[in-house]
Order: structure tokens, then C-alpha cells, then sequence
């Protein structure tokens, strides 16, 4: 059977133009084959109403797809090189994360506040659940 040579992805090609080292520290092992991204994202059956949290996007070939079937992706990547790839990509808005943000703190303030740093998700009620919810949207943590 003849080989079929895959294309690579466009942004992934503008960082390759650009010369730009992949930093191992950061797991940055970038996917080119836009099958196999494909395949990936069609996995998550993502639907037209769904906002999604990409963490570590890298250069945005898996963002481009997700976008293609979300309502809305928030991506959130730590090397700042990868993030001036990302201004390319239409509908993805970007926001800086000051550096002394740390999501666990904050995921353990509302747990302490809500008085759920003990608690198991199996003793829950519904009006636990609802607290715990409204403590987290008090602390700018919104769930959809
Ligand atoms: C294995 S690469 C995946 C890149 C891309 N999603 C893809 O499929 O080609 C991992 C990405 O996560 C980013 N990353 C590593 N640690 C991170 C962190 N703590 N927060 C956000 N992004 C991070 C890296 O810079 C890198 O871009």
C-alpha cells in the first residue's frame, strides 16, 4: 500500500520557522500528525456547548481542533514562547496568569471555607454540593 504522507500542522510549522527549542522540562513533545489530533480530540465528544480547559496547549494543533467543535477553549500554557504562537489562533482569547497564582491554594481556600477539606464526595448531599459550588464562583471559579 502506497505511504501517505501526512501534513504537519501549520502552527506547528511557524515555530519550527522560528527556530524555537522544545524544552524537555516542560514535557514539550509537540503532535504533528493531524490524524492522530484528530482521533484525539474526537474522543472527547466534545459538544457545540462545551467550554474546555486545555492545559498546555504548546503551539495550538490541538487547540485549532478542539476549537472546531467547542463553544469555547481556555488554554493555559506555562512557556511564554508557545504563548505568542497562540495570538495566531482565531476565537482563543489569551490572559496572563500573574506568576503568584497557584490554583491549589485557591482550590484549598474554598475547601477550607466551605468546611469541606475532610470531605468525600460520597458524603455529600445536594446542599453541600450546592455551597461547595457557590463558594467556588465566590472565588472566581465558575463552572458550567
Ligand atoms: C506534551 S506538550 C503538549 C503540547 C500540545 N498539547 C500538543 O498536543 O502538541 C505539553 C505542554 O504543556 C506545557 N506545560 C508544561 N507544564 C505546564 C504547566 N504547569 N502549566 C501549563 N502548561 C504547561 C508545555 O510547555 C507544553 O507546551
Amino acid at each position: 500500500m502506497p505511504k501517505v504522507k501526512e501534513k504537519k500542522t501549520r502552527v506547528h510549522d511557524k515555530v519550527a520557522m522560528q527556530g524555537i527549542q522544545f524544552n524537555k522540562d516542560f514535557g514539550q513533545h509537540i503532535l504533528k500528525n493531524p490524524l492522530i489530533i484528530q482521533a484525539i480530540v474526537d474522543k472527547g465528544c466534545i459538544r457545540p456547548t462545551d467550554t474546555v480547559l486545555e492545559i498546555g496547549p504548546g503551539t495550538g494543533n490541538m487547540t485549532v481542533k478542539i476549537l472546531e467543535q467547542a463553544k469555547k477553549v481556555i488554554a493555559c500554557e506555562i512557556d511564554p514562547r508557545l504563548v505568542i504562537t497562540l495570538i495566531f489562533i482565531p476565537r482563543l482569547g489569551l490572559q496572563e496568569v500573574p506568576p503568584e497564582f497557584d490554583i491549589k491554594d485557591l482550590i484549598d481556600t474554598v475547601l477550607t471555607e466551605a468546611n469541606f477539606a475532610t470531605s468525600r464526595a460520597r458524603t455529600m448531599d445536594l446542599d453541600d454540593f450546592v455551597l461547595l459550588l457557590a463558594t467556588f464562583n465566590k472565588h472566581g471559579i465558575h463552572f458550567a
